[in-house]
């Protein structure tokens, strides 16, 4: 039987550098890929997964409504699919991730989903919740803290480089505005950027 899979990690940790890996692997077997990104995360382009290693592919994008089903078993109509490739799966809602366990359950094609675990205040995004809570398998990939250890978290920064503590869930950016941290150090540096936003000490 096909599985979800849920790769997560911090940013910069390689998960678009590793979906791309994933879809060519697949595609030089002669087998069909589905491709998909966030329609917001629009840092190559609307509906181009690009690595930080300069690699890229056009995908089809998802917004909140976009019905994963339907568009998958309308792509069945014309090609067969082996795998479908989910990036930046953060911001999938969770019908979309119980839409790609049925894809996974009763169509038999693998479902492969990247994404982020947590934001920028150390909490779950709607996506990642659902797809910890369902996934088959959960892979994490590694990205390296400054300091040496894994980082896990990401540190939404300004444009000084002082910790934001406050904000939206989703901003769309990359190294000009996250880094990647162990723990220990994400909560040092957001203590400092929530002290201060309170007209506190200076951030380290
Ligand atoms: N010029 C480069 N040469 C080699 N590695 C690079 C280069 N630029 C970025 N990287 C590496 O690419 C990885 C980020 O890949 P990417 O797939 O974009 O990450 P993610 O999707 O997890 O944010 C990091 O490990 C980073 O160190
Ligand atoms: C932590 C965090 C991230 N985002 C956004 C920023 C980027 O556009 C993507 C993640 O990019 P990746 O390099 O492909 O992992 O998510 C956000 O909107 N809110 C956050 O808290
Ligand atoms: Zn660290």
């Amino acid at each position: 039987m096909a599985k979800l899979y849920f790769y997560y990690a911090a940013m910069n940790a390689g998960k678009s550098t590793t979906l791309l890996q994933a879809d060519f692997n697949y595609r030089e077997r002669g087998m069909e890929t589905m491709l998909w990104t966030a329609a917001h995360d629009d840092r190559a382009g609307v509906g181009r997964i690009a690595s930080r290693l300069d690699i890229g592919a056009a995908a089809r994008v998802y917004r909140p409504k976009t019905r994963l089903m339907d568009a998958v078993l309308d792509e069945l109509k014309s090609r067969q699919l082996h795998c479908v490739l989910v990036d930046e799966a953060q911001f999938l809602t969770r019908e979309q991730v119980l839409e790609l366990c049925r894809l996974a359950d009763e169509r038999n094609i693998p479902v492969l989903c990247y994404g982020l675990r947590t934001d920028f205040l150390g909490q779950l995004f709607p996506g990642s919740a659902a797809l910890l809570a369902l996934a088959d398998a959960l892979i994490e990939l590694k990205a390296v803290c400054e300091c040496g250890r894994k980082a896990t978290m990401n540190l939404r920064v300004d444009a000084a480089g002082r910790a934001v503590a406050a904000g939206a869930q989703t901003e769309i950016g990359g190294n000009d505005r996250y880094v990647a941290l162990c723990r220990r150090h994400f909560f040092e540096r957001l203590r400092a950027g929530e002290a201060g936003s309170m007209g506190g000490d200076e951030p380290a």
